[in-house]
């Protein structure tokens, strides 16, 4: 297995524990992000792996544990503090929630309202971006006019605009037909390289597993139950760890 220990973790969580009433969700879950890895997340419906993100990006509270970004413990943030943290990390969401009455390139320019420097540089960063997901030849069309994987181009596109050092993927490949999912899984392979990003990608999908990641964590009661390469992880015969390779 790869070893990252000379490599900086951009994302750190120690520990993470988080309840509703009786519905212990996260029961002391940790893992590192190492910078330009690409690292999926898996874990059966309902484990807790939308839970984690959430807490990630301040929209829940965990009940204890420990988060830290690009070195920042976010529990020591103040909200403008923790808004800057966030322009460096990019999501591409299941749905790609584009905006429907907007154009791709007003899509784009979206999230540039608030950063005036970026924002003057606008029409070169919406072409370099659309440029970089192949699909500049999109620019003028509405969401509508678009198939569903040039929606999550779009919305990868979107997600990259900022330039972020870390982009968490939610199943990026759910919904699109096979020829399309692996297209989109190309596509996060060349922007790591390009942009060297570190991502984090929540996946059901195997295949992607497989393809894209560097490192593979399997969240299992809770807790980052095992962590290893996806061959690793593949040819173990812990029960539990089998269930996800069948
Ligand atoms: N705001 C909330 N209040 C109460 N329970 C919640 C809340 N959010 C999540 N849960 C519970 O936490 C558990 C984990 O949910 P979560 O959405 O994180 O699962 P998941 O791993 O993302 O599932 P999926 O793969 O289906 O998206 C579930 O039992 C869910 O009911």
């Amino acid at each position: 297995m790869k070893k990252y220990n000379n490599i900086q973790s951009v994302l750190k969580i120690r520990e993470l524990r988080k309840s509703f009433g009786d519905n212990h969700v996260l029961n002391g879950f940790s893992l590192d992000l190492y910078e330009g890895e690409n690292l999926v997340i898996m874990g059966k419906s309902g484990s807790g792996k939308s839970v984690m993100i959430k807490c990630l990006v301040g929209l829940l509270f965990p009940d204890s544990g420990k988060i830290e970004i690009m070195g920042n413990d976010i529990a020591d943030l103040k909200q403008v503090d923790m808004n800057i943290l966030r322009m460096q990390i990019g999501f591409l969401f299941q749905g790609s929630a584009l905006y429907d009455s907007m154009t791709v390139r007003e899509n784009l320019e979206f999230p540039l309202r608030k950063h005036k420097e970026m924002y003057e540089k606008k029409d070169e960063l919406v072409v370099e971006t659309l440029e970089s997901v192949g699909l500049l030849s999109a620019i003028d069309l509405m969401p509508e006019e678009l198939s569903g994987g040039m929606k999550r181009r779009v919305a990868l596109a979107r997600a990259l605009i900022l330039k972020p050092k870390i982009i968490i993927y939610d199943e990026p490949t759910t919904g699109l037909d096979p020829i399309t999912a692996k297209e989109i899984i190309q596509l996060m392979r060349a922007i790591q390289e390009k942009y060297n990003t570190s991502s984090l990608i929540i996946t059901h999908d195997i295949d992607c597993a497989r393809v894209i990641s560097n490192r593979m964590i399997l969240l299992i009661d809770g807790v980052n139950y095992a962590e290893g390469t996806f061959n690793e992880l593949a040819n173990s015969t812990d029960k539990k760890i089998k269930a996800f390779f069948k």
